[in-house]
């Protein structure tokens, strides 16, 4: 494993694992994201928390970002990136600092600014409940403290998710060094992006989503819960509409990762 120094830091020389445990981890983090999405729609919100582009939940993801870069969770290597801090300082390729293919590579590019554009402009939307599950003796039903929490969470599960795409780029990569290694010299964004797309995986991806969206909206009906007769099929939709979306900006992620991956 070994380290190299990059900007007076060390940073570790990290191998990506193969593309069969890729697409495993890609696949246990299905079920966390929709069982927070499940819980984060079963909450009344008050929609001014989104008003000014997104300005208050901004706000509230920076402060805990603040905590939680000072405990290490957007180190190198970690695939998780802050939405309001400055990124990562990306890797040099160098003789002294040479990254042969399967290592990881440090990109510029973060898919954060298109997750937080799609949980305003299309999420949000679908989450409409008056009530709550939060009982409060004043009888107010908004609680923007666990909203914003559920939201920080999901957006941190989402982002983690579409991030892993650069060691899925980097996998993809090393198995195919020829292949991607014109493309990229030509910069050909449109030619790595229909290299690294397998419709046959986002076909199993999206119906792993639809079963777990099913599963989790019959375990919130059957255990008891509160809610409408629209939950099954409205929480259905939504974990449709976002894990369509996921898988874009995932591929995005690969190209951007890739299309830097020689500097
Ligand atoms: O599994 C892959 O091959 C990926 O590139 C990941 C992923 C995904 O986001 O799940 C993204 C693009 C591919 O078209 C298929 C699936």
């Amino acid at each position: 494993f070994g380290t190299v120094m990059v900007h007076g830091a060390s940073r570790p020389i990290l191998p990506v694992p193969g593309l069969p445990q890729i697409r495993n981890i890609l696949a246990q983090i299905e079920a966390p994201i929709i069982s927070v999405l499940t819980e984060r729609f079963n909450l009344a919100s008050d929609p001014s928390l989104y008003a000014n582009n997104g300005s208050k939940l901004r706000h509230f993801i920076s402060q805990q970002e603040i905590i939680s870069a000072a405990t290490g969770r957007y180190d190198y290597g970690k695939l998780e990136y802050p939405f309001t801090l400055p990124l990562i300082v990306p890797d040099k390729t160098s003789k002294e600092n040479a990254f042969p293919p399967g290592r990881f590579h440090q990109d510029s590019y973060s898919g954060n600014p298109s997750i937080t554009s799609f949980y305003l402009d299309t999420l949000v939307s679908l989450f409409n409940r008056s009530t709550s599950f939060y009982f409060h003796l004043d009888n107010s039903t908004v609680d923007d403290d666990a909203v914003l929490s559920l939201d920080r969470t999901l957006l941190a599960l989402l982002s983690h998710r579409a991030h892993i795409g650069k060691i899925v780029a980097e996998t993809k990569y090393a198995a195919n060094v020829t292949g991607f290694t014109s493309l990229i010299e030509a910069q050909d964004g449109a030619g790595i992006r229909a290299l690294v797309t397998n419709t046959t995986q986002e076909a199993g991806v999206l119906s792993q989503a639809s079963a777990a969206a099913d599963a989790f909206a019959q375990a919130w009906v059957t255990s008891g819960a509160s809610v409408s007769d629209a939950f099954a099929n409205n929480l259905q939709n939504a974990a449709a509409k976002l894990f369509k979306e996921l898988i874009d900006i995932t591929t995005d992620i690969e190209v951007q990762y890739l299309l830097q991956r020689l500097h």
